[in-house]
């Protein structure tokens, strides 16, 4: 019989989702339209050609989703304003009544004594400031900054945790390098750009935060650890890249004050020595670090595969999500352990952790049930004690995701949600993983 698992007794129990993804009404109540909006319109961007006009209908289901995250025990929800709500232009004149939805909901979260932690950028851009050149054009650090103030002055006090980026490296590897992302772009050195600016922009806005606020502001960045195939020395080197591109590119600026030395052998000439004031900006302190964890690679030397030269290398024995990532538990670990060993202590928080199964529709006793995603939670759990055990300053835990949700260009293919959604009525089902879920919470993990 395993010792019973406990969590640090105020250990922080939610969820996930994000604007674009599950509010619907994008250009409601005076909102501006974003580059998400534009993504979605050409033909051939997103699976089946779904969009975010409708998503989830959180923008008016927001009380009933709230009351599903109090069925469910919930203590936290983590979530991104839509910036275009805010700022139709992107700056300049702020939409009161984009300010006002998200007033209603932290309220609301408030009023059930569930803690609103709050994303600035979960990529959904406004399209006007695309048009001024977005995320390469180096003002938008300043834009960003604008509308983080905007945020602070409105809601801080309300909101006591904020995050300025959701995954940096997935605005820049998805929107700038390979195009998979809006705003679909695919040259190097614009992904170059694009990232460096991301992260002047992140700092500008802490540092911002510091005359704004009172309380606790961090970044969100994707970790996907990277094991090497073989020992031979081109794996070694290729897994080095991997790790340096993905991970190492947005943690060792904030916390080593440089980028990593790889940065110039993946982008070579596209990466340019970037100007040491720039550095004390984006080193600006964070009170937390989010991390978000699916999955981990193991990547093998491939000269091919431009400008990484890397290739990831299928487990055989493993089982594999519906996005195609492997269910390795022991990488949550391993990463929450590896940010301890090479940044410190600064306090972490899982931001986003989930799967994408196939889910039957109801069955007959009006359940969703959903065996291998309760399966990948209960791993989980094993991975987040273990890395507590190994003295891992680890506070929360947010599920991805609260619902199933608009899978950015895979569209409503891929379900991530401990509720499934039926996209056609709108109707929320509690899946079996949300019924475990609801257990941990109220047991803080004893029930495992
Ligand atoms: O794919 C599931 C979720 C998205 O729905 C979230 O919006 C996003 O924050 C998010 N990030 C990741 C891991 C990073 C990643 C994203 C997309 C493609 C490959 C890796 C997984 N997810």
């Amino acid at each position: 019989m395993n010792k019973a698992i406990q969590f640090p007794a105020n250990f922080l129990w939610g969820s996930a989702t994000s604007a674009y993804q599950i509010e619907g009404s994008p250009l409601a109540d005076g909102a501006g339209a974003s580059i998400w909006q534009r993504f979605c319109a050409v033909p051939g961007n997103v699976r089946d050609g779904d969009h975010g006009d409708i998503a989830c209908d959180h923008y008016n289901r927001y009380k009933e989703d709230v009351a599903l995250m109090v069925k469910l025990g919930l203590k936290a929800y983590r979530f991104s304003v839509s910036w275009s709500r805010i700022l139709p232009q992107g700056r300049g004149a702020v939409n009161q009544a984009g300010l006002d939805f998200y007033s209603r909901l932290i309220d609301e979260l408030l009023a059930n004594g569930i803690e609103p932690m709050v994303t600035l950028y979960h990529w959904d851009l406004p399209a006007a400031l695309d048009d001024r050149g977005g995320w390469l054009n180096p003002d938008i650090a300043d834009w960003f900054t604008d509308y983080a103030r905007v945020l602070f002055r409105a809601f801080d006090g309300r909101v006591k945790s904020w995050a300025t980026l959701n995954e940096p490296w997935v605005v820049t590897d998805g929107g700038y390098l390979h195009g998979t992302l809006a705003p679909g772009h695919r040259n190097l050195h614009e992904a170059a750009l694009a990232s460096h600016n991301l992260m002047r922009a992140h700092g500008s806005a802490v540092k911002a935060y510091r005359e704004e606020g009172k309380y606790q502001i961090g970044i969100v960045v994707n970790i996907e650890p990277k094991y090497p195939a073989s020992q031979s020395q081109a794996d070694l080197d290729a897994t080095r890249r991997a790790d340096a591109y993905m991970n190492r590119q947005y943690l060792d600026p904030i916390f080593l004050g440089a980028y990593p030395p790889e940065m110039k052998e993946i982008f070579g000439e596209a990466w340019p020595d970037w100007p040491a004031a720039d550095f004390d900006l984006i080193g600006q302190k964070l009170d937390f670090v989010g991390i978000n964890y699916y999955t981990r690679s193991v990547v093998r030397h491939e000269p091919a595969h431009w400008p990484l030269r890397v290739a990831p290398v299928r487990q055989t024995q493993a089982t594999y999500t519906e996005t195609g990532w492997e269910v390795f538990p022991q990488g949550l670990t391993d990463t929450l352990v590896n940010f301890k060993q090479r940044y410190g202590d600064t306090p972490l928080y899982v931001m986003e952790n989930g799967s994408a199964f196939y889910d039957p529709p109801q069955a007959e006793d009006g359940r969703v049930h959903d065996p291998l995603r309760v399966s990948c939670l209960r791993k989980n759990m094993g991975a987040l004690h273990a890395a507590l055990e190994l003295g891992v300053d680890l506070r929360g835990y947010m599920v991805w995701s609260l619902l199933d949700n608009l899978e950015w260009s895979l569209g409503f293919s891929k379900r991530f949600g401990i509720i499934h959604v039926n996209f056609e009525t709108q109707q929320r089902t509690l899946k079996d993983s949300a019924l475990l879920y609801a257990d941990i919470v109220a047991s803080n993990g004893a029930c495992l």
